[in-house]
């Protein structure tokens, strides 16, 4: 049975529509991920699993039990936030202890859960610190050890890392990561700006966007199968360039033609002899575009930023129209001079995507 079951739930304020027709479930044991573009409703949706903001429409079931009236504290739910609002007079241990406290725990039970979730966050040398000895990390870990002593059914993040510095918010993620595998039942909802967290983190990803959900898929189901242009474009930095075609060959094998590129590129995506000549959006990650002395190429053009990262080089090309996008290659190794020098790019037959009117030819 699923933990969570979104059916149908809609959100507005007013008669602004924030989210409609959201359908979910999410199995007992996942670490799930909200993301999607500024504004999409991702806290929305998340508060209203936390019971903080109503459902105006639809019904979410929590463990079986439709929870829509169902108040907050009475949800098993707990919610991490990104600021960690620790009472400041109290120490870590009376931080942790108190919610239990003030559900008329005993002390015994107090301390086991309190030690348990200690032991979990690495926070036993830290028991008796106020929380302004602590780092920001130490502070996030006792915000999160403040839920795990309630041992909730669903743990919400609403951005638990975004007031933390770059090399801080990599450690965090890391424990987050090993926290999840100590509690391996235990299901968890992430809100993040972050991909790589995203990526990292996730069991499965939601991609929210307009109102609704774009696609829900492990990390590397979206990576590599994303069902339309706004995942496929969402997910991978820099994003997937896409470039107008022409189907010229059907089949197995899909071959298509490449006005602004003025090349052809096969793909395995398959299509039917009545595909042919359709027009397509041709989707090629910067990372598996390859640079080919070759007659058979998609594109060529002219190199006109270059930015070398060490690792990678990442190259501009020249847009041929004013509204295109700028074709980016992103190349393994250094490259010098190549800025002003015409390049010509294809790419693995297995790595093109294929969409017409922004869906996937795959999931038709
Ligand atoms: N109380 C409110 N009244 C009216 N509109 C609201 C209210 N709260 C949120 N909204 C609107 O609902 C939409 C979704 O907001 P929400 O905070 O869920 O987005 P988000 O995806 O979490 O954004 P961000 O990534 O910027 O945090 C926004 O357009 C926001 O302006």
């Amino acid at each position: 049975m699923a933990d969570l079951k979104l059916t149908d739930v809609a959100k507005s304020y007013g008669p602004v529509d924030v989210l409609k027709h959201i359908d979910l479930e999410i199995e007992k044991g996942e670490l799930i991920v909200f993301v999607g573009p500024s504004g999409c409703g991702k806290s929305t949706l998340l508060r209203m699993i936390a019971g903080l903001e109503k459902i105006t429409g639809g019904e979410l079931q929590i463990d079986g039990q439709v929870v829509n009236n169902v108040p907050p504290a009475q949800r098993g739910i707990a919610m991490v936030f990104q600021s960690y609002a620790l009472y400041p007079h109290m120490t870590v241990r009376e931080n942790m202890s108190f919610a239990l406290k003030i559900a008329g725990k005993s002390k015994s039970e107090i301390e086991a859960a309190v030690n348990r979730a200690a032991k979990i966050l690495q926070l036993e040398p830290y028991l008796d610190r106020l929380p302004k000895a602590l780092s920001g990390g130490q502070r996030q870990r006792v915000a999160i050890g403040r839920s795990i002593v309630r041992d909730p059914k669903v743990y919400l993040f609403d951005e638990p890392l975004s007031n933390l510095d770059a090399a801080l918010r990599v450690a965090t993620r890391i424990e987050i990561a090993q926290l999840k595998e100590q509690m391996p039942d235990s299901t968890m909802i992430y809100v993040t700006h972050d991909q790589v967290e995203a990526m990292t983190l996730a069991s499965r990803i939601v991609v929210l966007a307009g109102g609704g959900i774009a696609q829900v898929g492990t990390p590397l189901e979206l990576y590599e199968r994303p069902e339309n242009t706004f995942v496929a474009q969402f997910i991978g930095s820099p994003q997937m360039n896409l470039l107008g075609g022409r189907i010229v060959g059907t089949g197995q094998q899909t071959r298509v033609e490449l006005p602004e590129g003025q090349g052809t590129i096969l793909s395995n995506y398959p299509t039917k002899e009545s595909d042919m000549g359709l027009e397509v959006e041709v989707g090629i990650r910067p990372e598996d575009m390859i640079a080919t002395d070759g007659p058979d190429y998609a594109y060529e053009g002219e190199v006109e930023i270059k930015e070398a990262l060490g690792e990678v080089t990442l190259l501009y090309f020249k847009k041929q129209k004013p509204e295109h996008e700028p074709v980016i290659a992103k190349l393994p190794g250094i490259h010098t001079d190549v800025r002003g020098k015409r390049m010509r790019m294809t790419a693995e037959a297995e790595k093109v995507h294929l969409f017409n009117n922004g869906q996937s030819l795959l999931y038709r």
